[in-house]
């Protein structure tokens, strides 16, 4: 991430409604921004020192075991390629249901497919709760007209999406039209009905954490149920300094409006070790009322592997090989 200008970086911390900055450091200044949005600079510096302290902790035995299920509970168990088939996805699913043997293994959270695959992910899951997010929007680009990606929206939610990802529109963010973006995530918000929205910032393309904190707000302020970081399409996708700076804006809007959001951090959190210290970062940053699948999840499309070789080992003491599991 670019460090931010030196204009846009005050140092100051304000104390007052949306954007207090009291955690890794931001402040209020006057620039672009729709209506009633105040425009926030960060401070990079310390917002990376604070994320790299979340990376310092470590656990063991019981504790670990309640952080692997915790992690495991909030995993939106992800496929997103174009060679993905009714079978890869049902395969998925059974995953999603049962990630492993033992019986003290929670479900995952969701399940996260192509709009396509929706109804089929439903039939699977029937009489689970798991839940089926989808993708939408001309993922993962956003390039296309209006109407047609919110036409794919309301034919996604019609399918039996209980969650849409949806992409916003980085060309028009970085422009500066943070007008349109703000208006089309309304419109999205609207055609999900009572589907809840996760809106996709990008964050890899927003190229500065000022331009990551505005694009929160913005998402939260046109109605995202949920602001998630990445596509996991582009490097780079979920970082720790993004992801802080996504939980401060969360908190914020929070203590301002009293609605809470939900984070989800998605792409390339591949290892045990990176989803706990997303967890600690979490606890620390917007508190326990986060740390369910109702407000936090994990985008993946590999991790459950790793939880699960770190979960026998606990019992073991020895690590299962990984051709036990599957690469669903
Ligand atoms: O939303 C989730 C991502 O698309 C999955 O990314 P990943 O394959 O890096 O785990």
């Amino acid at each position: 991430m670019n460090q931010p200008s030196k204009n846009s970086s005050s140092g100051q911390s304000s104390d007052s409604g949306a954007g207090s900055g009291n955690g890794a450091g931001a402040s209020h200044r006057t620039g672009r921004a729709p209506a009633g949005l105040p425009a926030i600079t960060v401070d990079a510096r310390a917002v990376e020192a604070r994320a790299a302290r979340f990376t310092r902790r470590s656990i063991k035995n019981e504790a670990k075991r309640a952080a692997l299920a915790a992690a495991m509970s909030m995993v939106d168990l992800t496929t997103l390629e174009g060679m993905d088939t009714p079978g890869k996805v049902e395969r998925l699913c059974r995953k999603a249901l049962q990630p492993g043997l033992d019986p003290r293994l929670p479900r995952v959270a969701a399940v996260c497919v192509y709009p396509t695959f929706v109804a089929h992910a439903r039939q699977v899951l029937e009489g689970s709760d798991v839940r089926v997010a989808a993708v939408a929007t001309a993922f993962p680009s956003g390039q296309s007209f209006l109407d047609v990606r919110l036409d794919e929206t309301r034919r996604t939610v019609d399918a039996g999406a209980h969650e849409i990802d949806m992409v916003i529109d980085r060309g028009a963010f970085l422009a500066g039209d943070h007008a349109r973006v703000f208006d089309e995530i309304a419109a999205t918000k609207e055609a999900c009905g009572a589907a809840h929205l996760k809106v996709i910032l990008e964050t890899g393309e927003l190229s500065t954490y000022d331009n990551v904190r505005t694009a929160s707000d913005l998402a939260m302020r046109a109605g995202a149920d949920f602001i998630k970081t990445s596509t996991g399409k582009i490097a780079p996708a979920s970082t720790m300094p993004v992801c802080l700076v996504m939980a401060e804006a969360i908190r914020d809007h929070y203590r301002a409006t009293g609605v809470q959001v939900g984070l989800k951090a998605a792409g390339g959190i591949r290892t045990s070790k990176q989803a706990w210290h997303y967890l600690v970062l979490i606890k620390e940053t917007l508190g326990d009322a986060w740390l369910t699948p109702d407000w936090f999840r994990i985008g993946a499309s590999s991790l459950v592997n790793d939880l699960l070789l770190q979960w026998e080992r606990l019992d073991t003491g020895r690590y299962q090989s990984a051709v036990y599991f599957s690469n669903d």
